[in-house]
């Protein structure tokens, strides 16, 4: 069992003109298989024993989140997973969960460190959550530890508020230098969408300056799209830069999904084909980036949102 510290404080009031809150600010909370005192967030045992979060909203939708890697790796509404998790993901603590909604922070890469930077294998915290109308709000954070130090050695926080509507998820996330001196970073939310790739498309990326990552990713060819739908008919590696706030996925099973945003400014489009036999036709990740530098002065923040709905 994974037992987690709580710190609880009082919910706080609301008034009659309010939305309905209660909320329960703190520290990492909750022991495993207990509710929080925060209706529809509960903190469980996953696969691997790894700390899971589900929302659930009074309108019956339904969400998952892994504190390994701060990862949403479910998003229901109705029966349907909107999220996909590859098959061989796993669940160790050790390796990046591959699938729902990874963090890929402070690189997007190729680049000096890993891949996709240390924070979706980092384990976050929780320290906040809430829930408004009937709609469960959690707030996840980050903190340097001497791992991220051996990598990138700064100090920073990220704090990630993910929050579960009828028929929306929608995800906050805040970086803040907490050091003495300036940084830079790359980010992304490196979605996986359940899809039939044969069927699904992007609307939303025409006239987008393009760097083509395949074949080589190190030395992305450039380009603009032209066009108005994109598919993915083979191996798709390809970053957009300039990307409109809102794309439309059309995820090939019948749903379109409108990936809205504010302050990511680019997009990529990635399905690995036969390079993942097992499993490319079920999925599509459409991820909204940060490709360029974010200079940050010290106490500055950088805030970026995402938001996922289904009509
Ligand atoms: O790390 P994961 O989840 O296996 O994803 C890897 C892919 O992630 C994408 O974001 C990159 O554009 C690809 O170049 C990369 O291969």
């Amino acid at each position: 069992m994974v037992a987690i510290s709580m710190t609880w404080s009082l919910p706080s009031l609301t008034s009659s003109k309010l939305p309905r809150v209660n909320r329960y600010p703190g520290m990492a909370f909750a022991t495993v298989n207990k509710d929080t005192a925060t209706l529809g967030v509960k903190v469980t045992e996953g696969l691997g024993n790894l700390p899971k979060v589900v929302l659930t909203s009074s309108h019956g939708s339904e969400a998952e989140l892994y504190l390994y890697g701060g990862c949403v790796t479910s998003w229901k509404v109705g029966s349907k997973d909107l999220l996909f998790v590859r098959p061989d993901a796993v669940f160790n603590g050790q390796k990046p969960i591959s699938g729902g909604i990874p963090h890929c922070f402070p690189q997007f890469g190729p680049g000096p460190m890993q891949q996709h930077g240390f924070a979706r294998n980092s384990n976050w915290s929780i320290v906040d959550s809430e829930n408004v109308d009937g709609s469960p709000v959690i707030t996840l954070e980050l903190k340097d530890s001497p791992y991220s130090r051996a990598m990138w050695d700064y100090s920073f926080q990220a704090l990630y508020k993910i929050t579960l509507d009828k028929k929306s998820l929608s995800t906050e996330l805040k970086i803040t230098n907490t050091d003495k001196t300036a940084f830079s970073f790359t980010t992304a939310l490196h979605t996986y969408f359940s899809a039939s790739v044969s069927g699904a498309s992007v609307r939303g990326l025409k006239g987008c300056k393009t760097l083509n990552k395949d074949p080589d990713p190190k030395n992305p060819v450039e380009g603009k799209e032209e066009r108005d739908v994109v598919t993915y008919p083979g191996f798709v590696d390809c970053v957009y830069l300039g990307a409109a706030n809102e794309l439309y996925l059309d995820n090939g099973l019948g749903d379109i999904i409108s990936i809205k945003n504010t302050n990511w400014p680019d997009a990529v489009l990635w399905n690995p084909h036969l390079t993942m036999e097992a499993c490319y036709k079920d999925f599509v990740c459409v991820e909204n980036a940060q490709i360029g530098n974010v200079e940050l002065e010290p106490e500055k923040p950088w805030v970026a949102t995402q938001q996922l709905s289904v009509g």
